[in-house]
């Protein structure tokens, strides 16, 4: 059953054209002229309760305007969203009860109280029964690890326990879907490791729907099976994300610390290496893995010394896109399958 139904949805801002100087300043002030912006450009989709999507695209490609659209914060310039059959932003009050939502880059927590008393004040806000209330603390302090800084307000929390406590937020009230915009952006490996497992826990535990935007490939791999990836308004292709890594996902890195003072990087453009960069005793290399295996690679910097460290990256979602964009130059939805 669709929890989501997303119908020919578009979002147009109209922005004042500033033009420079001072000269620019006074003519805006006195003749004003506008141009329009079509963030979300007539996309279409539907999620299942229980699913787990990514969405993802470049940098302004509408991503965050689509999320805020699905939970009512903005009104749609054309198009149909319904969730859980409500039209989000003609009934916002009734939409929320049944959204969370994490901004990763900023907090729905009180900046100045202890965060117990956000969630206090929640509970409130929301009319958590006592019994529900008490039992989602117990139990997400417990896979969160809150209990050290529930009395710590938020201004003095690290960027990864800020983005706990925000979780937990969001979930108080168990909400049928979870939108989460760039929920580990600049957390480390650990704790970016520790709120994967803890998206996955809620999706397998509560069923809770899940629309994550990332930019980072390794949220995506761990949690999505689906993807959507929207690129300048456009949705350019939904559906599984192997089959989108397989067709279009064929850059890979290696990154490696040498040893040596002086590597001549000449001698690491094997044919399919693409891009070298050498900056102290750092290397990273680009290679299309279709052409070159990455042990050759890592054969030929050995035989330039000694290598301290080694990491192999996998294919990077903006080379993915990229690699369609030039397919698609023609803005059309790739149908590869779910
Ligand atoms: N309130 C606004 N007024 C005017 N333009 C806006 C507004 N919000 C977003 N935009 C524009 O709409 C486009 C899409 O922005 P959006 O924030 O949805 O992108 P995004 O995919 O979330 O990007 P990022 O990955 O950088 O967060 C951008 O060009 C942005 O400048």
């Amino acid at each position: 059953m669709a929890a989501i139904i997303v119908k020919h949805l578009s979002k147009e801002f109209k922005i004042q054209e500033r033009l420079p100087g001072l000269k620019g300043c006074i003519q805006g002030l006195v003749n004003r002229k506008y141009i329009t912006k079509t963030a979300v450009d007539d996309i279409s989709f539907e999620i299942d309760k229980g699913e787990i999507v990514g969405y993802i695209g470049p940098n302004g490609a509408g991503k965050s305007t689509t999320i805020k659209m699905l939970s009512g914060i903005l009104v749609p310039s054309k198009g149909v969203i319904k969730v859980n059959g409500i039209i989000p932003h003609k009934n916002r009050i009734e939409n929320t009860k049944k959204i969370g939502v994490v901004f990763g880059q900023r907090t729905q927590l009180w900046w100045d109280i202890p965060i117990i008393e956000s969630y206090q004040l929640m509970k409130h806000m929301y009319k958590i029964p006592n019994n529900q209330y008490e039992e989602n603390i117990n139990f997400f302090s417990n896979i969160l690890g809150l209990g050290d800084f529930f009395k710590v307000p938020v201004r003095q929390l690290s960027l990864g326990q800020r983005m706990r406590a925000d979780l937990c937020a969001a979930l108080l009230h168990n909400p049928d879907i979870l939108y989460l915009d760039e929920p580990t952006i600049g957390l480390d490996v650990v704790v970016k490791d520790n709120i994967r497992k803890f998206i996955k826990e809620i999706n397998l535990i509560k069923k809770t729907t899940i629309i994550l935007t990332t930019h980072d490939m390794a949220d995506i791999e761990k949690l999505c099976s689906r993807v959507m990836v929207i690129d300048r308004g456009k949705l350019m292709y939904d559906g599984n994300l192997q089959i989108l890594k397989n067709r279009y996902g064929t850059i890979e890195s290696i990154s490696a610390v040498v040893l040596s003072p002086n590597v001549d990087i000449n001698k690491l453009y094997l044919p399919g290496v693409i891009e070298v960069k050498y900056n102290n005793q750092s290397i990273n290399i680009k290679y299309d893995k279709t052409t070159l295996d990455s042990v050759e690679i890592i054969k030929k910097l050995m035989d330039n010394g000694k290598i301290k460290d080694l990491v192999i990256e996998g294919v990077e979602i903006d080379e993915v896109i990229r690699a369609m964009y030039k397919e698609q130059s023609t803005h059309k939805e790739v149908k590869l399958g779910v």
